[in-house]
């Protein structure tokens, strides 16, 4: 069973805990959305995974095995992060060589075939590339590793709609012809919810969600409607949020729809995720809780 084991990791930095106690399981063959807002701790949880930097406490186990001092486990992991390893001035082609070295599983003739799709000119120095084509170079790489595990830290910044696009589609290519775990961090959250199969949400160094996206999304829904019955329907409901704009309401409510107490006038959603996590990432008294459109 190929899966990574975070068992109680805490991190600090000076008076800054990124960690606080996370514990969780990336289990084998899922795709995993890690969401959470700036700063939550993203990276550095994924920095852990692959031992870039060290825990204060707590361990990772690969299939049971600690990460410390393994290098067979460190192997089963590619993370693709911000930081690029390569020697200034490589060209692509010969990063790719490079890349084979250290992982014997790179498909070099695949990474060619999808740097072609994305036009990327892989005689050019690394370094020479613009923001989106950094990230496309390393999209490159992650998606031919053929790791069991692969982690990827904001792989689509700077793409732009058709790169990511192109991307996701790989993605899940990639997936169902070699299941691997992936683990995929990013703020574009209505776009990776097409992809991923379970979501955690990390929030002050905290894990505050880890489950399905389709057993999370189907805890609750949104009624709209004039405001004033709209306030009145959600007086004993959970409501995680409201969004107001003139006299209308929307309202994101937590728990079971009963069809036969709504109010006429009102109209019913699903919640979608971007929605979904505003709201549950959302601290107490932040006055973003209630959004008030200027129109
Ligand atoms: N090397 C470091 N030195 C000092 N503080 C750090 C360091 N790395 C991370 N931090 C702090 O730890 C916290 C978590 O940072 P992290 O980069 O993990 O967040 P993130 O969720 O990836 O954020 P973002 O979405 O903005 O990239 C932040 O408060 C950050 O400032």
């Amino acid at each position: 069973m190929n899966s990574i084991e975070v068992k109680d990791i805490s991190k600090t930095f000076g008076d800054v805990c990124a960690l606080d106690h996370v514990t969780i399981n990336f289990e084998q063959n899922k795709i995993y959305g890690l969401l959470g807002r700036n700063g939550a701790g993203k990276s550095t949880l994924l920095n852990i995974l692959t031992n870039r930097i060290f825990p204060d406490s707590g361990q990772v186990l690969i299939n049971g095995i600690s990460t410390t001092n393994n290098d067979t486990a460190l192997g089963s992991m590619y993370l693709m992060s911000e930081k690029t390893y390569y020697p200034e001035k490589m060209k692509i082609k010969d990063a790719y060589k490079w890349t084979k070295i250290f992982y014997p599983d790179f498909d070099e003739t695949y990474a060619k075939k999808i740097a072609q799709m994305f036009k990327l000119n892989i005689k050019k120095p690394i370094t020479s590339l613009s923001t989106g084509y950094t990230s496309i170079f390393k999209i490159t790489i992650a998606l031919s590793v053929n790791t069991p595990f692969i982690l990827l830290d904001e792989p689509v910044l700077g793409l732009d709609a058709n790169h990511r696009d192109l991307f996701y589609k790989l993605l899940i290519e990639k997936f169902s012809d070699h299941p691997c775990t992936i683990v995929i961090s990013t703020h574009l959250i209505e776009e990776v919810s097409q992809v991923i199969e379970d979501i955690v949400i990390i929030q002050d160094g905290k894990i505050i969600r880890n489950e399905s996206c389709e057993a999370l999304l189907s805890k609750g829904y949104t009624v709209s409607g004039s405001k004033t019955i709209v306030d009145t329907y959600i007086q004993y409901k959970n409501v995680i949020g409201y969004d107001s704009l003139g006299g209308l309401k929307t309202a994101y409510i937590l728990g079971e729809i009963n069809k036969s107490t709504l109010p006429d006038g009102v109209e019913t959603t699903k919640l979608d995720l971007q929605r979904l996590f505003i709201q549950l990432t959302n601290e107490l008294g932040d006055d973003r809780n209630e959004f008030e459109s200027s129109l």
